[in-house]
């Protein structure tokens, strides 16, 4: 497949502190793509323990915050990548709206995370929930501090699922 000619590519993504925004930047340089920040109408705090906090509470309530970021042309794209960190071991909660918000149906998904120690935890099973009707290519999880030096991993996996020469 070669990426750099067709440009149907979206890199999706949410990030509080900048990891999973590297981690997409690193894939865009590499498959080429439009990459979009997913930007939640109220900005999360920057309180860590806060943060927390209020993440476990939407979390376990199912909360999907509204999102600024909009999307107007989703079906130019064949295929998306979608970032989250790891909050709670699942999605962070606007993916889960983004999710909820563009019907993926028919599109190839892949999705990629960060974390702060827990791996991906169930977010991979969770995702999926969210586009059932999506295929969804193998993913990659990358530790928070790794991520601005994960080049040749995220290289490797993205040769691995096809992406990538
Ligand atoms: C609300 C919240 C919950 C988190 N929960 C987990 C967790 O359950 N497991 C884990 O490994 N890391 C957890 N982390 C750490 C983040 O996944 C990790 O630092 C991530 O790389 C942050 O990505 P970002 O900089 O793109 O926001 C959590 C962080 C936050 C802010």
């Amino acid at each position: 497949m070669d990426n750099k000619m067709d440009n149907k590519i979206l890199i999706a993504y949410y990030s509080r502190s900048g990891k999973t925004k590297s981690v997409a930047n690193i894939i865009q340089n590499i498959v080429n793509g439009t990459v979009v920040e997913i930007i939640p109408e109220e900005a999360y705090p920057t309180d860590y323990n806060t943060v927390v906090d209020q993440a476990k509470k939407e979390i376990s309530s199912g909360f999907k915050p509204a999102l600024k970021t909009k999307i107007d042309n989703i079906n130019d794209y064949d295929i998306i990548f979608i970032g989250s960190p790891n909050w709670w071991s699942t999605i962070a909660p606007p993916i889960t709206t983004f999710l909820s918000e563009y019907d993926l149906s028919g599109k190839t998904v892949v999705p990629f995370a960060t974390h702060g120690g827990g791996g991906d935890g169930h977010m991979i099973p969770d995702l999926k929930a969210l586009c059932p009707n999506s295929k969804v290519l193998e993913s990659i999880c990358i530790r928070d501090n790794d991520a601005e030096k994960s080049e040749s991993k995220i290289s490797d996996w993205l040769k691995k699922i096809g992406l990538a020469e």
